[in-house]
């Protein structure tokens, strides 16, 4: 679990969000939404221990690890790494012959569970958007995280590409008990996937059942 107690944010002068309350539940499939501006990455900055909070407190067990998948990485055409290569980058090295067959198995179980086992040879370059978001989702996953961020991880990719995304997301969410924190400006997806949003607006922030949800929260400008 984790769980927020009056917690602020300011940057300088500026403040981002004061005496924020809210408990987030292994498990849970969240949307963070808000306007420009509003802290949804300065949130998600503070939890990854990325950003110092200002005051308050923040509640969760840091060895639980926490999983980043986001939104855009600049690879070019001619980026030198297939698929697979590309999901190692995040495996820790190591020299012992045991601990390498445990990582190519692993390697082999999450391109499984990612379905990139038949493209796992392309060039990371040469991939469509939705195989490259799901590269950035299987390294991400590699180290068995108990919480899965995903930084507006659709916000590039054609509808039905979106949802292939998000619908393995929301398989990983029920098998393995991960909890997902989505931060997004789409409505549908919100509606459609997450079970509660944490809404970010003047200042402060407050937790909305699905039910509660309305396209008008996801129209205004910061
Ligand atoms: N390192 C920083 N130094 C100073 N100000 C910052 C820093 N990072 C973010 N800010 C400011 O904090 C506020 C919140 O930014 P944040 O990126 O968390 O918003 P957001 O809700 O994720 O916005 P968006 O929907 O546009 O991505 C903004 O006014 C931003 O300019």
């Amino acid at each position: 679990m984790i769980a927020a107690k009056n917690l602020t944010k300011r940057f300088g002068n500026q403040l981002v969000f004061q005496d924020v309350n809210f408990k987030i539940n292994q498990g849970d499939f969240l949307s963070l939404i808000g306007p420009n501006g509003s802290g949804k990455t300065t949130l998600v900055k503070i939890l990854m221990g990325l950003e110092p909070k200002t005051s308050g407190e923040l509640n969760f067990d840091h060895k639980q690890t926490i999983g980043y998948v986001p939104q855009f990485r600049n690879i070019d055409n001619d980026y030198p790494l297939s698929i697979e290569a590309f999901i190692r980058l995040n495996l820790k090295f190591t020299l012992s012959p045991t601990k390498r067959h445990e990582n190519d198995q692993l390697i082999q179980e999450i391109l499984e569970k990612t379905g990139l086992t038949d493209l796992k040879d392309r060039p990371l370059g040469l991939a469509s958007g939705g195989e490259k978001q799901k590269a950035y989702l299987a390294q991400a996953l590699l180290n068995d995280p108990k919480i899965l961020i995903l930084d507006e991880s659709t916000a590039s990719l054609d509808v039905e590409v979106k949802m292939q995304l998000m619908d393995l997301v929301a398989e990983l969410n029920k098998k393995y008990q991960l909890t997902v924190i989505f931060i997004t400006h789409d409505y549908e997806l919100t509606k459609k996937y997450t079970t509660k949003a944490l809404f970010f607006q003047n200042k402060t922030l407050r937790e909305v059942p699905i039910s509660r949800i309305s396209e008008k929260m996801f129209e205004m400008e910061g």
